[in-house]
């Protein structure tokens, strides 16, 4: 289905609804229009970013209680109405403000944040009910004049349906750009994503503010639409209805949630009049779709649509040269140094008193047996097995207890044993987001250029791993096991890093792709002047790619040198035969 049909049969039916029914349903259809736009918000941060808000209410409400107090105020001078704005704003602040502290402190904190949001929307119900002199208390605040000119079952349905369109068209067309697509890539893979040097806690906290924007926006226009604004609105209850209403239109799409807003909101409202166990109907409605059409009523939808014989092959799209890396200041030579460093998980010591030296460009193997710690070296380095002595330094950085994140952005890329892709997207994005690293900034992420960027490392690579180049409009996880280490490699170079952290990139690769590994790495180190730590078991593999030779034991550095030098170091030897403690 092209873009542009759904906001088009969007517009179609807001304008034809008043004349198709009548003044009365418009206004009635106004208001579950409105708890759709605080859906969309819902379904932006489920849908998309993989995380569960559970107390949106609170920002709806939130926004509703500030503009009717505006509204109210401004009987007495109009210049208030410059206010209305910020009471959308204000509750966005607040919610960008609460996700950035608590996704700062753990960016995967997707349970612990729901529940923290549930919190917050039970403190607000309190607080809505507790402040009767500012809210009206339990009977809410009341009498709440119109907006100037849009009487509330006349003209304020068009105000209604101008901000559903807006939200809706304006979040579709963000889905379709860069933002879109990390967006997405968050909830697959957020780990992989902190690797290429994204903030992901900083770009789940702005779509979280922009979530709050959709609801507080709502809110501003529910209070001069409904006249009284109760503390039902900053609720847990609607807070869940925001929810099922998502899930039951479809949390993909800010189309599926409107629709789910509208359909069952419209409905229940219809059953309560009628019908005495209406809950019940309601229930078991959501609970069939959820089990039977697990992406909502929009999902199923596109799915018919797009079910028709495939279409011509994708043109390509032009091209453009992707912008130099940032920073500028990185280093342009790889130096690494661990000076006695202990790291440990669990009260285990897993880094035990390693010191190691690496200076400038070239391929080296990291090898040791099995439990070794190579991997948890790779680990300590990157942030993500936080050193508790010694000192990590590169780049003249102290990085020992760094972000992944702010790691990659000092040019350290790494690729994992198991790789680790975009599994759902294509290799087309796949490859898109690796080139975004720490080159993508600021409004480029809502632009359609980046996704045209290219650069000549890609060609290169793309021509050095063919299959590639014929599976760019293939999901990621339908590649081949030595297709998905290929891509990941590509993805790795693609952010042109000054040091490469390889963790058996041929393990599972047949002697061919072995060998096209292995000279792809050589090529890629060479091309970007950069080191390469490999960790291998093969030891053929090693000879052929390795100038030096670090061997690890229980954590720590046991010897290094050229291949031939620590086959022939005794304790090396003693290691591998089983024999050293
Ligand atoms: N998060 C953790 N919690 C507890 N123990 C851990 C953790 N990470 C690693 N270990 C342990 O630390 C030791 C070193 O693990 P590591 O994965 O670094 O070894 P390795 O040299 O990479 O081994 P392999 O070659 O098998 O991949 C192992 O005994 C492992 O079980």
């Amino acid at each position: 289905m092209r873009p542009w049909v759904a906001p088009v049969l969007l517009a179609a039916a807001l304008v034809l609804l008043p004349f198709v029914g009548n003044e009365f349903l418009a206004y009635q259809i106004g208001l579950f229009l409105l708890y759709g736009v605080a859906a969309q918000g819902v379904a932006l941060c489920w849908g998309r970013l993989g995380f569960l808000p559970l107390g949106h209410a609170l920002f709806f409400g939130l926004g509703a209680y500030l503009s009717g107090g505006i509204l109210k105020a401004a009987q007495a001078d109009a210049v208030w109405y410059l206010l209305l704005p910020l009471a959308a704003l204000a509750p966005a602040v607040l919610a960008w403000a609460v996700a950035r502290l608590v996704f700062a402190r753990s960016y995967h904190s997707g349970p612990y944040f729901s529940l923290i949001t549930l919190a917050l929307t039970m403190l607000g119900f309190l607080a809505a009910n507790r402040f009767s002199s500012l809210t009206g208390g339990f009977n809410g605040m009341t009498e709440i004049p119109e907006l100037p000119g849009l009487d509330r079952y006349g003209a304020m349905y068009w105000a209604v349906a101008a901000l559903a369109l807006v939200s809706t068209t304006g979040l579709t067309v963000m889905l379709r750009r860069p933002i879109g697509t990390l967006w997405s890539a968050i909830s697959q893979n957020e780990d992989r994503l902190q690797f290429f040097g994204f903030a992901t806690d900083r770009m789940k906290a702005l779509a979280f503010g922009l979530s709050a924007l959709c609801a507080a926006a709502a809110g501003v226009l529910f209070a001069p639409h409904q006249g009284i604004v109760t503390p039902q609105t900053v609720g847990f209850l609607l807070s869940t209805e925001l929810v099922i209403w998502a899930a039951v239109g479809g949390k993909a799409s800010p189309f599926g949630a409107l629709l789910g807003a509208v359909l069952v909101g419209y409905a229940s409202s219809e059953l309560r009049d009628n019908f005495a166990y209406w809950e019940v109907v309601v229930a078991i409605a959501f609970m069939a779709v959820v089990r039977f059409l697990p992406d909502g009523i929009a999902g199923f939808v596109t799915r018919l649509l797009n079910r028709g014989p495939a279409t011509s092959a994708q043109i390509s799209a032009p091209v453009e040269a992707a912008p130099a890396i940032f920073p500028a200041s990185r280093s342009s030579r790889a130096e690494l140094a661990f000076d006695d460093v202990y790291s440990g998980a669990s009260g285990i010591a897993i880094i035990n008193g390693l010191s190691l030296k690496l200076s400038g460009p070239g391929v080296r193997c990291l090898i040791g047996p099995n439990g070794a710690g190579k991997t948890s070296t790779f680990n300590t380095l990157t942030g993500r097995l936080p050193s508790q002595s010694g000192s990590i330094q590169f780049a003249d950085q102290k990085v020992g207890r760094w972000a992944a994140w702010r790691v990659a952005r000092l040019g350290i890329g790494r690729k994992f044993q198991i790789p680790s892709v975009f599994s759902q997207l294509d290799v087309r994005d796949n490859l898109a987001i690796a080139l975004w690293a720490n080159r993508l900034h600021g409004l480029q992420s809502l632009s359609n250029r980046p996704k045209q960027w290219q650069t000549p490392l890609l060609q290169e690579l793309l021509n050095l791993f063919p299959a590639l180049r014929n599976s760019l409009d293939i999901p990621a996880g339908r590649l081949s096991q030595g297709d998905r280490q290929a891509l990941e490699f590509v993805m790795m170079a693609l952010p042109e890093p000054r040091l490469m952290l390889l963790d058996e990139p041929c393990a599972g690769l047949s002697p061919g792709e072995t060998q096209r590994m292995m000279d792809a790495i050589k090529t890629v180190a060479q091309r970007l002047d950069a080191a390469a730590l490999v960790i291998e078991h093969d030891m053929s593999a090693v000879e052929r790619i390795a100038d030096h030779v670090y061997v690890m034991h229980q954590g720590r550095l046991l010897a290094e040198g050229s291949l031939a030098q620590v086959q022939a170091n005794e304790k090396v030897r003693a290691v591998y035969a089983g024999g050293h403690k």
